[in-house]
């Protein structure tokens, strides 16, 4: 007879959220979030004022009215969502491989549920040998590598660190593309198609581009399979990047601006996509499904409606789990 295989994980990680909806616990993970220097590159002196003396006093009230709009009673929705994959994941993944062959674990870069607590679930368990996969389809320096080193941070003193791999991008895999054109295609038939296609993406200041992140290249490639799958013309879609915070020149062009621009040239019928966002949160269903959406309408355009993501949709777990398949290669019982 021969020995099982070490046992296996799946860790699931996206960027996270506050852990209620209170200027407290705001502050907190703004606090957490904005100190990442993978995040804001800017000298550690002037920030440290700047978070200290101008973010952190004010911002979170800002953002209390924002969160209200979409908090619900399970909380913020990226983290329910993101609970919805893991286990959806985790009873695809059984039905694949065989049950107990790997556990699907759920961490957030910052905030709860944290990378530290998933670890020791994992140590717990038994795991030797864990699989990383952050649910960032375009990979940032800003995102991706900033889930490697928070990883690095909470296995940093440990005596016995477990077998790591580590999922970079899947910006161009076929079953992302695929799902993508499909979740447009299913809106244009229950809701309407309108006679643009915009594809919205998070933004990063210019000067990171400029130093080298890929980010941008890699939203291009996504978006152009995916106007190739549903057969658009150029004059169909356009490419924009959201969410800028700050006084510095970020990617563009501006979601909120192309939008008022178009509104006021009398352009109206729009379908908005975030396919950088593997599950709706602040960003998709406060500032593009809402603000944007009213932004349009008072600049007088009108039939505006934002395609949601991915979430915990059949076509997402399944390509996740393809993704993981091809990873957890050689690490499972014959
Ligand atoms: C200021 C620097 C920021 C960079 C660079 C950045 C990159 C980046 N972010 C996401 C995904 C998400 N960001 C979210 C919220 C959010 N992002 C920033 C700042 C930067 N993001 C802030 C300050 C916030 C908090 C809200 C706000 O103050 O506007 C979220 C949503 C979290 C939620 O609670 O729902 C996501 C998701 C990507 C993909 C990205 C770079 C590619
Ligand atoms: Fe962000
Ligand atoms: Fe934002």
């Amino acid at each position: 007879m021969s020995t099982p295989a070490p046992k296996t994980a799946l860790l699931l990680l996206n960027l996270g959220s506050p852990d209620e909806l209170s200027p407290a616990a705001l502050r907190r993970y703004l606090r957490e979030f904005l100190s990442d220097r993978r995040v804001i590159e800017a000298p550690r002196l002037v920030w440290w004022f700047v978070l200290n003396g101008v973010i952190l006093p004010f911002r979170p009230r800002k953002l209390m009215h924002a969160y209200g709009n979409i908090w619900t009673e399970q909380g913020s929705p990226i983290r329910t969502i993101s609970l919805q994959q893991q286990h959806a994941l985790q009873s695809e993944l059984n039905r694949r491989l065989g049950d107990g062959q790997v556990q699907v674990e759920l961490a957030m870069t910052y905030g709860n549920p944290s990378i530290t607590a998933a670890f020791e679930r994992l140590e717990q368990a038994g795991v030797e040998r864990v699989l990383v996969l952050p649910l960032f389809p375009q990979y940032s320096a800003t995102t991706t590598a900033a889930c490697f080193d928070a990883i690095a941070r909470a296995l940093a003193g440990r005596r016995n660190i477990p077998e790591l791999r580590f999922i970079r991008q899947y910006h161009e895999q076929p079953a992302y593309i695929e799902a993508l054109a499909n979740s447009v295609r299913e809106h244009w038939q229950q809701q309407g198609r309108q006679g643009h296609l915009m594809f919205s993406f998070h933004g990063l200041p210019l000067s990171y581009v400029e130093k080298g992140d890929p980010y941008p290249r890699q939203c291009e490639a996504t978006v152009e399979a995916v106007v190739r799958q549903l057969g658009l013309s150029e004059q169909e879609w356009t490419l924009c990047y959201q969410s800028r915070v700050g006084i510095a020149p970020w990617l563009q062009p501006y979601t909120d601006e192309t939008l008022i621009e178009w509104a006021k040239e009398g352009r109206s019928g729009v379908d908005v996509i975030c396919p950088g966002f593997s599950a709706d949160c602040l960003e998709t269903l406060e500032e593009v499904a809402i603000t944007n959406k009213e932004l349009f309408e008072e600049a007088g355009g009108s039939d505006y409606q934002y395609i949601p993501a991915l979430n915990a949709s059949s076509a997402h777990i399944q390509l996740l789990a393809d993704t993981a398949v091809k990873q957890l290669g050689g690490w499972l019982d014959p």
